[in-house]
């Protein structure tokens, strides 16, 4: 068993998992370079990664669209600083797709040209804490032992991605810099055909009504948990013990945090949360009742 500190590797201020991280490549991640055609989703983690994973390479290929072969979601859209495959990006055909948690300062200089595309995807930061809490235990990427000592790493940032209010001001403040589009969890959870039509205007995509409805289908949380292709079913073992088993499609709800933090937890983060994010233009859905 491994405590957080040890889990953790901190490069410029941010919070890498050590987990299948190359630190060479960590270190030149500025001189990466960048195609045109290129594809970013950026989260923070569990913010909606793996389903965007899923919708992006459904909208990408028509083999996946149809069912046709056999590949896992991150073997599609693998993962840009925890390479799980070992795979050889330079050498990958375009389009190439990739998902990553960096924060904009990290990301490489191709992207600050607006080279590529990049969809940043986000969720309120109750829910990614709980998602997170539970993702820790179970897949055992951090030891803890209670939700309200999770709570207080999260705060803290002492977790994979660092501070949640950091990552996503720096994306925001800094949207000028990149080719970037924002999309929030909970509008794709209450309306994923129009946040597909969304993102296809964004990435210049065409695709017909039945298509479309065919990504919607293969992108419902009960078909993705199910299908162990986009539940990380099969991710390997490491020395670090990350083991998903399925573990990525836990509940994909709005609200689940009013099932987790007492009446004094929640207080505290609102009062966090009005600090931090004071002025900050992007609004939150909290409940699945808000509008
Ligand atoms: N299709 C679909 N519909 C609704 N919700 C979905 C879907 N796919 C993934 N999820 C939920 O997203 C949460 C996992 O986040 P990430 O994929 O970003 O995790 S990670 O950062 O890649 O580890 C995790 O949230 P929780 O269920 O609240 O834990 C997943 O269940």
């Amino acid at each position: 068993m491994e405590d957080a500190d040890s889990f953790l590797f901190k490069f410029k201020g941010y919070h890498f998992g050590h987990e299948e991280l190359d630190i060479g490549f960590i270190e030149n991640l500025d001189d990466f370079v960048i195609r045109e055609s290129d594809v970013f989703i950026i989260t923070y983690p569990k913010s909606g990664t793996s389903w965007f994973q899923q919708l992006l390479s459904l909208i990408y290929f028509e083999e996946h669209r149809k069912g046709i072969g056999n590949l896992e979601t991150v073997d599609r859209v693998p993962f840009f600083e925890y390479n799980f495959r070992k795979m050889d990006f330079v050498e990958r055909p375009s389009p190439r797709l990739f998902a990553t948690h960096l924060p904009y300062y990290l990301v490489p200089r191709g992207l600050k040209n607006k080279k590529a595309k990049i969809i940043y995807i986000y969720r309120n930061p109750k829910d990614v804490m709980c998602s997170y809490f539970h993702f820790s235990k179970n897949v055992t990427l951090q030891v803890t032992s209670s939700f309200e000592e999770f709570m207080e790493q999260f705060l803290e940032g002492k977790v994979l991605g660092s501070l949640w209010f950091d990552h996503i001001k720096g994306w925001y403040e800094h949207k000028s810099l990149f080719n970037i589009q924002f999309l929030m969890y909970e509008e794709m959870k209450k309306d994923l055909k129009g946040s597909l039509s969304k993102v296809c205007k964004f990435l210049g995509k065409e695709l017909s009504e039945e298509e479309m409805d065919s990504i919607v289908r293969q992108a419902t949380f009960q078909n993705m948990k199910y299908d162990p292709r986009a539940n990380y079913k099969n991710i390997i073992k490491t020395r670090y013990g990350l083991e998903a088993k399925g573990h990525f499609l836990r509940k994909g709800t709005i609200g689940d945090w009013k099932n987790h933090m007492t009446v004094e937890q929640n207080e505290r983060f609102d009062k966090i949360f009005q600090r931090k994010m004071k002025d900050f233009p992007l609004k939150f859905i909290w409940d699945m009742n808000e509008e």
